[in-house]
């Protein structure tokens, strides 16, 4: 369903210095895959994640999601893309602080346009996979990280988006919470079929996932 061709990244500094991030990265993911990209900080996992979410340009190569091209759309297209198409869950939570649990869930059913009885339903079935039923109406503020990081990821499937992209999701956590939430993943990967591919340099974290690319110095090995 994604498919990278020949993608060059280069990040430029100043005039003559520049990064070359990411080295002629092919690279193919299938529908329902669990994926993790690994290596050692700096070898460019977010780099790669940014670009297949189009939340950064790439600077040669094409990348498809289901045999469209979509690296070289306009900013507005792109956009409909991830509002449409792609789910995200980042390490610092970017949960809205003044909305309860209940409505960071539905955030972007509701910018999509989903009716009041199609999110409850879909909030509630969430919440009692993510066991944050309890939690609806308080604030983000109130949870611990690891609820915290649940409704980050209930908030990016909620749509059911084709792909989760993921960046260090368990960064925050401790051991138990990084468990559990590989787990939620996981069952939602199997029960959902949603595709998942996520960043973690976490050995113990890398292990459950279905598939490890391992990147280093800006290639895949
Ligand atoms: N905005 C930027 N401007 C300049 N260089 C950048 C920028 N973003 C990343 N880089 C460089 O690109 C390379 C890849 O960085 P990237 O953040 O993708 O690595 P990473 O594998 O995600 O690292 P970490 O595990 O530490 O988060 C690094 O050399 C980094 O310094």
């Amino acid at each position: 369903m994604i498919k990278l061709k020949n993608v060059e990244k280069y990040f430029y500094k100043g005039e003559e210095r520049e990064v070359h991030a990411l080295k002629n990265i092919n690279l193919e993911i299938q529908k329902g895959e669990f994926s993790v990209l690994t290596g050692s900080s700096g070898c460019g996992k977010t780099t790669l994640l940014n670009a297949i979410g189009l939340l950064d340009n790439i600077s040669e190569g094409e990348i498809y999601l289901n045999d469209k091209e979509i690296a070289h759309l306009s900013d507005a297209q792109k956009t409909q893309i991830r509002l449409n198409e792609m789910g995200f869950v980042f390490q610092a939570y970017n949960l809205i602080p003044v909305l309860s649990v209940k409505e960071n869930i539905a955030f972007i059913m509701r910018l999509q346009g989903f009716s009041n009885l199609d999110i409850d339903n879909r909030v509630n079935e969430l919440a009692e996979m993510l066991e944050i039923k309890n939690k609806l109406d308080t604030l983000p503020s109130l949870l611990s990280g690891g609820q915290q990081q649940r409704v980050a990821v209930a908030r990016a499937v909620a749509t059911k988006p084709k792909i989760i992209l993921a960046d260090e999701p368990t960064a925050n956590l401790d051991h138990k919470n990084s468990e559990s939430l590989m787990n939620m993943m996981r069952q939602l990967n199997e029960k959902e079929g949603v595709t998942i591919l996520f960043a973690s340099h976490d050995d113990y974290v890398v292990e459950l996932a279905k598939r490890v690319i391992h990147l280093k110095d800006g290639k895949i090995l």
